[in-house]
């Protein structure tokens, strides 16, 4: 940072905590340092981390972090290090998101223990502030409290907010029960093409949710009177329909059936979470879900939700291609098995600690260790699977894995429309990528990384697997416009510092 910049920080600093009525002893309190720091920080004389940023923003409640916005963030990276260490896996955005929609099903306090400190949970937060849900993180913590008004301000929905996430098309499930009549910004998110809302509709309507699309939002219509007459059938297995279907039947008085559901790490949280709630459901982890629903939940609850798999399987990926040995603590195994079990194929080699339980209670964590060594490429194609297959956002991985491995990778993305385009970014940094239609590369290794300069793919997993790559190859490398990461991974630059990396983030101003 300049010094121009840190004393413009420093000054604004200074004035929103005068403006609470705060002593320097006050503020140095609540961020656990000195008021001799506090000091410093006002008057420019101090380095500050986003995190440092963040804690500020937050002791103040004030908009001076809305310095942030005044551009896209970057980050240069000083890559060709290897990595050594240990380092936690976060909880995970999925359940993170499905969380905060199934708050609302409460009309009690929820307590989300160490939640993922991400901008997609940002935005989900505009969204209910702008609902008239109250939400704080408690001090010095990554814990958030919700407490819902009596009635939502639907007509006040945050719309710019809205349309950056796709998790908005997950609050018709919980609203159904309470609104005849509401209007939701069509669902947002990552470009990944076309993402069918299909599948939700025809499941919510069984519970008398009619959908109709006009003008960039849905028109939503709910008839209470009707109810799941049969078992609702997903036409796929979804992660986020299963998740709707839930919230909608957790507060349908009488049992419903849910078949093709999805067993997913983070439907498996929100099950959790429901059965805190006092909503039973048998069968959590199967592909059929019966769930028991309570009409009006009134409890304070708290939930920790589980690491997560996609953030594990990127720190492996981090590691195989700077070919270093990390100790990547509370992996959640059952969710990477597979992944696992291909990169054996492919000649790796990890230790295992035993399994622990996540706070949560249920989901069961190792501690894995990488040794690093050469790769072969795999025999087969790598495809992704709904859970239990290979997991469809760690595929993009495989990309980068294959690319360090003798031979050549196919990678095929059925799933998406245009995710696989977004791994030919890997060219950019010596990746031998060949794009053989929408849905399939063959990536050939091992690879001569070089350091470029890249603007992110508008995707999150393939933008991680671009700054990966940065990681290995030496030079310096520049990685723009990284919100799409920051989407899905907390702090992920700082934490891969603590690690031995060299990533400055930075921004234009
Ligand atoms: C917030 C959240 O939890 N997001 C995850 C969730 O999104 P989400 O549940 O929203 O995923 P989508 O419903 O968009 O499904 C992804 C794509 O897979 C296709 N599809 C899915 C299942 C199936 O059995 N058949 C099929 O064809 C869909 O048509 C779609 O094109 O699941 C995706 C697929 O695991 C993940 O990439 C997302 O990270
Ligand atoms: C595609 C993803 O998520 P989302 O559903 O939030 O777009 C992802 O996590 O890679």
């Amino acid at each position: 940072m300049t010094q121009t910049y840190l004393t413009r920080i420093g000054g604004l600093i200074r004035d929103a905590r005068r403006h609470k009525g705060m002593t320097q002893n006050d503020l140095a309190e609540l961020l656990a340092t000195s008021q001799s720091a506090v000091a410093r920080i006002e008057q420019g004389r101090q380095n500050l981390s986003l995190d440092m940023l963040a804690k500020i923003g937050d002791a103040l409640d004030s908009e001076f972090v809305s310095l942030g916005h005044s551009g896209p963030q970057h980050l240069r990276i000083v890559g060709g290090q290897r990595l050594s260490g240990s380092i936690d896996v976060k909880t995970s955005k999925n359940a993170a998101v499905a969380l905060l929609c199934a708050s609302l099903l409460n009309r009690g306090r929820t307590t989300l223990r160490n939640l993922a400190r991400i901008e997609e949970v940002n935005r989900i937060l505009e969204v209910l502030g702008s609902l008239g849900v109250k939400t704080r993180w408690l001090p010095d913590s990554s814990d958030l409290e919700i407490t819902p008004p009596a009635r939502l301000d639907l007509d006040s929905i945050d719309v710019a907010a809205a349309r950056r996430t796709r998790t908005v098309i997950m609050f018709l499930g919980p609203l159904l029960h309470d609104y005849d009549a509401f209007e939701l910004p069509y669902a947002g998110g990552c470009d990944l093409g076309t993402r069918t809302v299909e599948p939700h509709l025809s499941a919510l309507r069984a519970f008398g949710l009619e959908v109709t699309a006009t003008h960039g939002f849905y028109e939503a219509r709910s008839d209470r009177s009707v109810n799941p007459q049969r078992a609702i059938v997903l036409t796929e297995r979804g992660d986020t329909v299963t998740e709707n279907v839930l919230m909608a039947a957790a507060r349908y008085e009488g049992t419903t059936v849910i078949r093709n559901a999805s067993p997913n790490y983070m439907v498996q949280d929100l099950c959790f979470f429901l059965e805190k709630l006092g909503v039973r459901i048998d069968g959590i982890g199967t592909t059929t879900l019966t769930v028991h629903g309570k009409g009006v939940i009134d409890i304070d609850v708290e939930y920790s939700p589980s690491e997560d798999p996609i953030e594990a399987m990127s720190l492996l990926a981090a590691a195989v291609v700077t070919d270093s040995e990390i100790t990547i603590r509370r992996v959640p195994i059952e969710f990477i098995e597979i992944e696992l079990s291909t990169l054996d194929g492919m000649g790796m080699k990890y230790r295992l600690s035993d399994e622990y339980v996540s706070a949560n209670g249920k989901t069961r964590l190792v501690d894995l260790t990488t040794i690093s060594g050469p790769l072969k490429a795999p025999t087969d194609k790598i495809h992704p699977m709904p859970f239990p297959g290979l997991n469809i956002d760690n595929l993009p991985f495989f990309a980068l894995i294959g690319a360090v491995a003798e031979g050549s990778t196919m990678i095929h993305d059925w799933v998406y429309e245009n995710r696989a385009i977004y791994l030919t970014e890997l060219t950019k940094v010596g990746g031998r990528v060949q794009l053989l239609d929408p849905h399939r590369v063959i990536v050939e290794g091992p690879t001569k990384w070089r350091a470029a300069e890249v603007v992110c793919p508008p995707a999150l997993r393939p933008a991680v697997v671009v700054l990966l790559a940065m990681l290995a190859a030496p030079g310096t490398s520049v990685l723009r416009n990284v919100y799409v990461i920051n989407r899905g991974y907390e702090d992920l630059a700082e934490r891969l510092n603590k690690l031995g990396a060299t990533i400055e983030v930075f921004r234009d101003i």
